[in-house]
């Protein structure tokens, strides 16, 4: 596959697609320490964009940067069309961004309900309520858990809290770093399924930062990829060559 052909290809494909979240030259820094050099990436609506790429060349800090916990040194992030790169992670939350972190932030002592109770900060509307028949028809083994304390959950079990907690703060996108990590392959494959059936149905645009390929491959439409702060290379998942992104995530 002659790789700039196909690049040009696929970027007119992506183009023509509504944009739902755009990232330009995006710089951010631990104190002295830069890690994000110019990133560039758009996210299309009711589509999964996938971000890989080596551990440590910035997947986490750029969602965090997209997500206001870090505040962007330059670049832009356009959401709906407005930028909101100034403004705070919680009016970012409001605007339609929902996130579920890398390890998944569970409160150990909160029970299910409560940490379901959680994710309603983000919602516009302050009489909103948990949309539970909803969430327990993704999730059906929260309804089971709803008073048991979040600490008791397995990590899946909290992966699929993360998520639900999420969504209840209504959000038009969903940003998840590493949903896989540490969960065993029958609560990784329902995970992909709700992730893609939130895209197709609902619409929901999902920005997945992700390690396992072929997790990846199964629900992704869009890949890019990064190292050292910056996408090297993006394509079309149904053009894919895998070998190639492979390549990109050996050490
Ligand atoms: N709080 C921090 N303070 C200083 N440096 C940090 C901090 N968090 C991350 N870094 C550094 O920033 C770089 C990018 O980290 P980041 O977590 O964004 O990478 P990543 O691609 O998500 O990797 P991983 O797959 O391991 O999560 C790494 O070199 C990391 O050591």
């Amino acid at each position: 596959m002659e790789l700039v052909a196909t690049e040009n290809k696929i970027t007119s494909y992506w183009n023509k697609l509504e944009t739902h979240l755009k990232v330009s030259a995006l710089e951010t820094s631990y104190g002295e320490s830069q890690v994000l050099w110019g990133t560039e990436l758009e996210a299309k609506k009711g589509k999964v964009t996938t971000i890989m790429g080596r551990n440590g060349v910035g997947k986490t800090t750029t969602l965090k940067t997209i997500m206001g916990l870090l505040n962007v040194q330059s670049g832009a992030i356009e959401f709906e069309g407005k930028d909101i790169s100034k403004l705070p992670s919680h009016k970012r939350a409001k605007a339609g961004i929902g996130y579920v972190p890398q390890g998944r932030e569970i409160i150990p002592k909160l029970t299910v309900y409560e940490n379901l109770l959680i994710g309603l900060d983000a919602c516009t509307d302050r009489k909103a309520k948990i949309p539970e028949d909803e969430i327990y028809e993704l999730f059906p083994i929260l309804k089971d858990f709803r008073n048991r304390p979040g600490g008791n959950l397995s990590g899946g079990q909290q992966q699929q809290l993360a998520i639900a907690r999420a969504l209840c703060g209504r959000p038009s996108m969903l940003l998840l770093d590493e949903p896989t990590e540490g969960i065993q392959p029958s609560i990784t494959q329902d995970i992909g399924d709700i992730l893609k059936k939130l895209a197709l149905e609902k619409g929901i645009s999902v920005v997945l930062v992700e390690q396992k390929l072929d997790f990846a491959l199964r629900i992704s439409d869009y890949f890019y990829i990064m190292d050292r702060g910056k996408v090297i290379e993006q394509m079309e998942a149904s053009t894919i060559d895998a070998d190639r992104i492979r390549q990109h995530l050996s050490v």
